[in-house]
């Protein structure tokens, strides 16, 4: 059940993907036959169960957090989903420091929902993690409409429209831009 994610996000106001992106986001999985799963941005665990969901089952999600206490609330998201333990490998620390640690190549998804101000190193880090036909994607890159504002120009703002140049640019990555949640921007590593 994502009943007890979704009830932590909201007691927490701790932001979570809505039902049209966690809808993408298992679909992919699925689509992908994911067997290695990445999430920057682990929060309360609300994306997590969509992707362990679409998941092979012998699959393993990687998901990352500033905050420890988040991912405690998300171990008990998956535990209530129904996912034994050895699912979800939580690590806890900044992106900037984990995801240099991850292997090269391992990943058939990587799903980026942590600071957007570190969307370019996120960028970097996932085209490295994934393996060839793998699939990055973004969520909230509309930055709740901020995105098409021209008078926005907030340093957050600023780093999701460079990331979307990145990518929209990239002779490595086929992108797509779902517009579900507050915008999920896919791109297939080639
Ligand atoms: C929007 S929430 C993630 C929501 C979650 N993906 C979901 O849909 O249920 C963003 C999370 O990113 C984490 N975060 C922010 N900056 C981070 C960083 N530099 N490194 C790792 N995690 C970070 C926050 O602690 C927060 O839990």
């Amino acid at each position: 059940m994502l009943t007890y994610a979704r009830a932590q996000s909201a007691r927490t106001g701790i932001r979570a993907i809505g039902p049209s992106g966690g809808a993408a986001l298992r679909l992919l999985a699925a689509a992908l036959d994911a067997k290695a799963v990445v999430e920057i941005g682990t929060g309360t665990g609300v994306s997590g169960v969509y992707l362990l969901r679409g998941m092979r089952p012998d699959g393993v999600l990687t998901t990352v957090d500033a905050e420890p206490v988040r991912q405690q609330y998300a171990r008990e998201a998956y535990r209530a989903a129904g996912f034994a333990g050895n699912r979800a490998r939580c690590i806890p620390g900044r992106a900037r420091d984990v995801l240099p640690r991850l292997a090269d190549g391992q990943y058939d998804l990587v799903f980026c929902d942590g600071d957007p101000a570190d969307s370019g190193f996120h960028l970097t880090e996932a085209v490295r993690l994934l393996r060839p036909r793998g699939v990055v994607c973004f969520e909230g890159v509309f930055q709740e409409g901020r995105l098409a504002e021209p008078e926005a120009d907030d340093p957050q703002t600023r780093a999701v429209r460079d990331l979307v140049a990145d990518i929209r640019e990239s002779d490595t990555l086929l992108p797509a831009l779902l517009p579900v949640s507050d915008g999920l921007l896919c791109a297939v590593k080639r």
